[in-house]
């Protein structure tokens, strides 16, 4: 099986396609009954608040959690039912996963330039010096100074880690990425900053993104589609700016307006 990036895609057939995917805890349900596709190129933000099913899709939709029913096609082909080794070669080739918290997905104990060079690693590369020169170049896009290559995570702040945790994810051109709150838990300046780097590489890079965030500004700066959860269900789902600006459902004006008020 060839996952890696040999393959042109057809623009006009979506990459992702979720069909009525539905998963419960138990009697509690963590998502039902939820479709989608997602074009090549486009950003789909799932909002809603606190235990609305935001990040049990998210998990469900990166193989990380089994769903319960429905189907996850990922160009054509049913991720459900992808053995364990073919999903692990799908996340170190054509995905990707930026979590909240930059410890879930750095390994705090490798320098910075072993983080990102072990992606690459992890995709065949063997040449020492072109993995570092790779790797020193990511971490100047993601605004890490070079000198800082041989540095542990733990010696840097919170924005640096994530910013490294997000070259790690790209160094190796994923298509499709997945995004946990990716500016959660970091400062208001610094999410700013972040919000701007992940805006630029997304576009330069033509990535198709899945982003949950409970930020309607993180939403509005990054989606260019919005779906809004509730109690597990998609309840509106539309263009970033039409959901934001006109929301249709009761739920969804309340979000916006109780965000227009602080
Ligand atoms: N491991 C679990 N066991 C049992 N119930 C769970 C588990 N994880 C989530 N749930 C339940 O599933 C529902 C959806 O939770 P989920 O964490 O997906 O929401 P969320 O929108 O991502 O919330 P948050 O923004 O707080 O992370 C909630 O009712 C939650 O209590």
């Amino acid at each position: 099986m060839t996952l890696h990036r040999t393959i042109n895609l057809d623009l006009d057939s979506p990459l992702l396609r979720v069909e009525a995917l539905t998963k419960l805890y138990g009697a509690r349900i963590g998502c039902a009954d939820v479709s989608f596709d997602l074009y090549p190129g486009e950003v789909l933000g799932i909002v809603g608040e606190s235990g609305s099913g935001k990040s049990t899709l998210l998990s469900c939709l990166a193989g990380h959690l089994a769903c319960d029913e429905g189907r996850v096609l990922y160009r054509n082909r049913d991720v459900v039912t992808l053995s364990e080794p073919e999903r692990r070669l799908l996340s170190r080739t054509e995905w990707a996963f930026v979590h909240q918290n930059p410890r879930d997905g750095l390994r705090m104990g490798v320098s910075a330039g072993g983080n990102v060079g072990e992606r690459l690693m992890a995709v065949g590369a063997r040449n020492y010096a072109a993995i570092r020169a790779s790797a020193t170049d990511w971490l100047g896009r993601v605004e890490i100074a070079a000198e800082r290559i041989d540095d542990r995570p733990r010696q840097f702040s919170g924005g640096m880690q994530q910013r490294l945790q997000i070259a790690r994810n790209l160094v190796t051109s994923p298509r499709l990425v997945f995004m946990d709150e990716p500016t959660g838990g970091l400062d208001v300046s610094v999410q700013a900053r972040l919000l701007d780097l992940l805006r630029s590489l997304v576009r330069d890079m033509g990535l198709s993104v899945i982003i949950v965030t409970h930020d309607l500004a993180v939403a509005r700066l990054l989606a260019d589609r919005l779906m809004v959860m509730k109690d597990g269900r998609v309840i509106e789902q539309g263009l970033t700016d039409q959901v934001l600006d006109d929301p249709q459902h009761a739920y969804t004006q309340l979000l916006v307006s109780s965000v227009l008020q602080v």
